[in-house]
């Protein structure tokens, strides 16, 4: 168990289980992409952690590059998403990658449609390390998912919780009262 401010957490999914579903959705990318060199987009900051350790089994020619958009405070989503920092790229005609750590509510994935669907790209994918079916409330299709967890929320390998936490090799999710 582990102790985050004033919260406690247990671990839930090791740094084995999750090298293995980035190994799974790279093949899969990798696969479906043969003949385009992507443009992955990390989704800052929860990502940076999935986005290295992706972009390292990635054998194929690629490029990434980075966005900064939060919702969430605390332990909460605020419903409200705000671009923290926008493309800075031409993007037209590209075959565009997003690299999500997790998609919860999808309110983050909503303002990346949006934000994506004036860009003139020629395919635009969202792929995602973590999805919580039970927590998504939109009608949105999520091209490659990780792994699907349960609605509780989860610390580490990039998430934090009031910034701590994002250090950690492996995930927690929240202990229960
Ligand atoms: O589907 P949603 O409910 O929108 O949640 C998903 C988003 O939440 C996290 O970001 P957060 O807002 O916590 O910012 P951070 O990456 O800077 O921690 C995560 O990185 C996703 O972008
Ligand atoms: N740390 C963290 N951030 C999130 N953003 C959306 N869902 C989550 C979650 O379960 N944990």
């Amino acid at each position: 168990m582990i102790q985050l401010h004033d919260k406690q957490f247990v671990p839930f999914i090791s740094a084995k289980e999750i090298n293995f579903a980035i190994e799974k959705m790279v093949s899969q990318i990798e696969d479906d992409f043969f003949d385009e060199t992507p443009i992955f987009i990390g989704v800052l900051n929860g990502s940076f952690m999935v986005v290295s350790d992706f972009l390292k089994l990635y054998k194929k020619p690629c490029e990434v590059s980075f966005i900064k958009l939060a919702s969430y405070e605390g332990t909460e989503s605020t419903e409200s998403v705000k671009q923290l920092i926008g493309l800075n790229q031409d993007l037209t005609g590209r075959t565009v990658i997003v690299l999500e750590d997790i998609i919860d509510t999808g309110n983050t994935l909503e303002e990346l449609k949006k934000l994506f669907k004036s860009q003139n790209v020629k395919h635009f994918k969202i792929a995602t390390l973590f999805f919580k079916p039970d927590a998504f409330k939109k009608d949105l299709k999520i091209d490659y998912v990780g792994i699907r967890i349960p609605n509780k929320f989860i610390v580490g390998f990039g998430l934090d919780y009031d910034g701590l936490g994002r250090n950690l090799p492996e995930v927690y999710q929240l202990k229960e009262e």
